[in-house]
């Protein structure tokens, strides 16, 4: 790794809270290095057209001098809170701006403000999520959805699906794979010695010993018994309504869901405008917020900043971790 440690920040949706939170994470960046709580030797390179980040930043803007700017042209002007499709391919010009600096060793993370998967869709590109793009960016056959906050972790077997496809989607190939993962990364790069993973059922009560659905018995159990065998801590499968009860939390480091919102709900009710998405798997560190573009509050200036700058903290920490790992198992990054 170059000395200097480097994090690009893609500024998001241009209509919606991404700009102008990604200015005010810039003033508190340049703020916290200030005072020496981010060491001085890691960069903040924000990615986006530059006169938006300007004119969205209001009185943060004069903060992009401390940080570094890799302009990426609007296709068309952009207005607070009005979608245009035209902008769906600068949002993935960000992007793309953005994995190119951590394929050849610029950067080491890509922390992400929001974009609206809708509008890059109408663009006529599909597109369901950052998770999955950089996914196929990074050439990887799977990764692994994670979000953090509120004292909980809650991984996802499967992402960004229609909920008559998930069922299909929960396979044995899939399970044994985000299981490897999600135990190596909480390892590698949060520094768990040895994580405790609890699985959800996908059916209510954990399929209630096959009466309400047979996924548990015949795809779940058997990953959980595979992983096991792999010597990784995964129990279950538990029911989802009771594993999330403050007593059990505690005993599990992180939590496996087996789809969208039977995770995510739980894990922004604890801790929404605070929590941090994460990306497992890739070959460099992935962080993002835990909301979405907010057409309703972009230009207002009420956006609460906090997850975004979880965000950066975390993936921060993420790269120190990795780091340290790294020249503990002899490998250099
Ligand atoms: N990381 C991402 O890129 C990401 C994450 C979630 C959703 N999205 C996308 O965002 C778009 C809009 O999604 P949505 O409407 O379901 O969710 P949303 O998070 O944009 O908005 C839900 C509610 O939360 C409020 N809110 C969101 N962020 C806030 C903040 N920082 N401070 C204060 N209040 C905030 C909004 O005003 C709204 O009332 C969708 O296209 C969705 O896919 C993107
Ligand atoms: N599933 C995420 C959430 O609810 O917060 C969000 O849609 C972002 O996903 P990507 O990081 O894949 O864009």
């Amino acid at each position: 790794m170059s000395a200097m440690r480097r994090m690009v920040l893609t500024t998001g949706e241009p209509a919606g809270i991404g700009p102008e939170l990604s200015v005010a994470a810039a003033a508190w960046f340049a703020g916290e290095r200030a005072a020496g709580r981010v060491p001085a030797d890691v960069e903040l390179v924000l990615v986006g057209d530059r006169d938006l980040l300007v004119r969205r930043g209001g009185q943060d803007a004069a903060a992009l001098a401390g940080v570094g700017v890799h302009h990426v042209p609007l296709r068309v002007p952009s207005e607070p809170g009005r979608l245009d499709v035209a902008n769906g391919r600068y949002v993935l010009d960000t992007l793309d701006a953005a994995i190119a600096m951590v394929a050849d060793g610029r950067a080491q993370a890509i922390v992400t403000a929001p974009v609206h998967k809708g509008v890059i869709n109408d663009a006529g590109v599909a597109f369901s999520g950052h998770t999955e793009y950089l996914q196929e960016r990074a050439g990887v056959d799977k990764v692994v959805m994670m979000l953090a906050g509120g004292g909980l972790r809650v991984a996802l077997a499967t992402t960004h699906l229609p909920l008559r496809a998930v069922p299909d989607a929960v396979t044995a190939q899939t399970l044994d794979r985000v299981l490897r993962i999600l135990d190596a990364d909480l390892r590698r790069r949060f520094g768990l010695a040895h994580p405790r993973i609890a699985v959800c059922g996908l059916n209510p009560h954990a399929g209630e010993g096959g009466h309400l659905g047979r996924e548990e018995i015949e795809v779940i159990e058997p990953a959980i018994a595979r992983a096991r065998a792999a010597g990784i801590d995964a129990r279950g499968p538990l029911p989802a309504d009771t594993l999330f009860v403050p007593a059990h939390v505690a005993q599990f480091d992180a939590a496996l869901a087996m789809f969208h919102d039977q995770g995510l709900p739980v894990l922004k009710h604890a801790s929404f405008g605070h929590g941090v998405n994460i990306t497992l798997g890739l070959p460099y560190v992935r962080t993002s917020v835990d909301h979405g573009t907010a057409l309703d509050l972009a230009g207002t200036g009420k956006a609460d900043p906090g997850s975004l700058q979880e965000a950066i903290v975390t993936a921060l920490q993420m790269i120190r971790t990795g780091t340290q790992a790294d020249a503990g198992s002899g490998v250099s990054a």
